[in-house]
């Protein structure tokens, strides 16, 4: 596959929650190589987007395609190259870092003895090589978050979701976990990073985009952003596009009530 070959492909992608519309005809494509920040407000369809795209839902209108495939036409195949790591994961509590890393891996198609041999070194990279055999339950947040990073490239793949992948890891880890996503674009894997943190999406992406109300409301590098919005930081940036500008009376008024004025209402 050539760098800046079409890796995903969306087209007037649409999904209701009953009468809700939570996409509202997402169009996007993107390459290999980039590595998408996809940010936007709770509740603006981001997971959703994802989740259509890992085939986890399936009523969506429009069409989407992944390395070329439809993915509506029934072959789950491309699924094999892509990593993910959930917001929210259903870890397997009780078992083992290795043995959920083995599992994960076997699922992938990996044979078990690689897999493991593969994870093992890993988690030593992550520091992670005296606990990888005891159990989840007992890992702290970002020893939990590592392991779900580990799981998400055990099967080497091409493609990647990120969905706050960075909470609960310290600022050592985030800067490892930073250069090796950098480093795995530039050899050509797409990685498709959501996020709240905007001065890491800032500096980790080479093409945002923002999603509002279930469209994409700005799309390109965060150059390209600042010159057409005249704001500094994401931050900033994310504010004026999003419309939000009264942050400091919503923290007063919230303020007030904490401190009991609600009788004033
Ligand atoms: N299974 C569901 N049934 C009904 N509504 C849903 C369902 N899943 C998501 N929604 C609604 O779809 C909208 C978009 O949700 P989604 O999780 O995609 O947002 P998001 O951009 O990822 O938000 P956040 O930043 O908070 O994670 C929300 O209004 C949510 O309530």
């Amino acid at each position: 596959m050539d760098i800046g070959a079409k890796v995903l492909s969306l087209r007037n992608v649409t999904m209701k929650y009953g009468t809700k519309t939570v996409l509202n005809g997402v169009n996007l494509e993107v390459e290999r190589g980039q590595i998408i920040g996809y940010i936007g407000p709770n509740g603006a369809g981001k997971s959703t987007t994802v989740k259509i795209m890992l085939g986890l839902i399936q009523d969506y209108k429009g069409q989407v395609e992944i390395f070329g495939q439809d993915i509506a036409s029934g072959d789950p195949s491309y699924k094999k190259r892509i990593g993910y790591v959930p917001e929210q994961a259903e870890l397997y509590d009780n078992l083992t870092a290795m043995e959920y890393l083995s599992f994960t891996g076997e699922l992938y198609g990996l044979d078990r003895k690689f897999a493991e041999e593969k994870a093992q070194k890993l988690m030593e990279e992550f520091e992670l090589g005296h606990v990888m055999h005891s159990r989840i339950s007992s890992f702290s947040k970002g020893m939990k978050q590592k392991v779900l990073i580990i799981s998400s490239l055990l099967h080497n793949p091409d493609l990647l979701f990120f969905d706050e992948p960075l909470s609960g890891l310290d600022a050592n880890s985030m800067m490892v976990i930073r250069e090796m996503l950098a480093q795995l674009a530039a050899q050509g894997k797409t990685i498709f990073y959501s996020s709240h943190i905007m001065d890491i999406v800032e500096k980790i992406s080479n093409r945002i985009v923002l999603l509002v109300n279930g469209a994409v409301i700005a799309d390109g590098s965060f150059e390209e952003l600042q010159e057409r919005n005249e704001e500094g930081s994401l931050s900033d940036i994310f504010n004026q596009l999003t419309g939000f500008t009264d942050h400091a009376s919503r923290a007063e008024r919230f303020i007030s009530i904490v401190e009991g004025g609600i009788a004033d209402e």
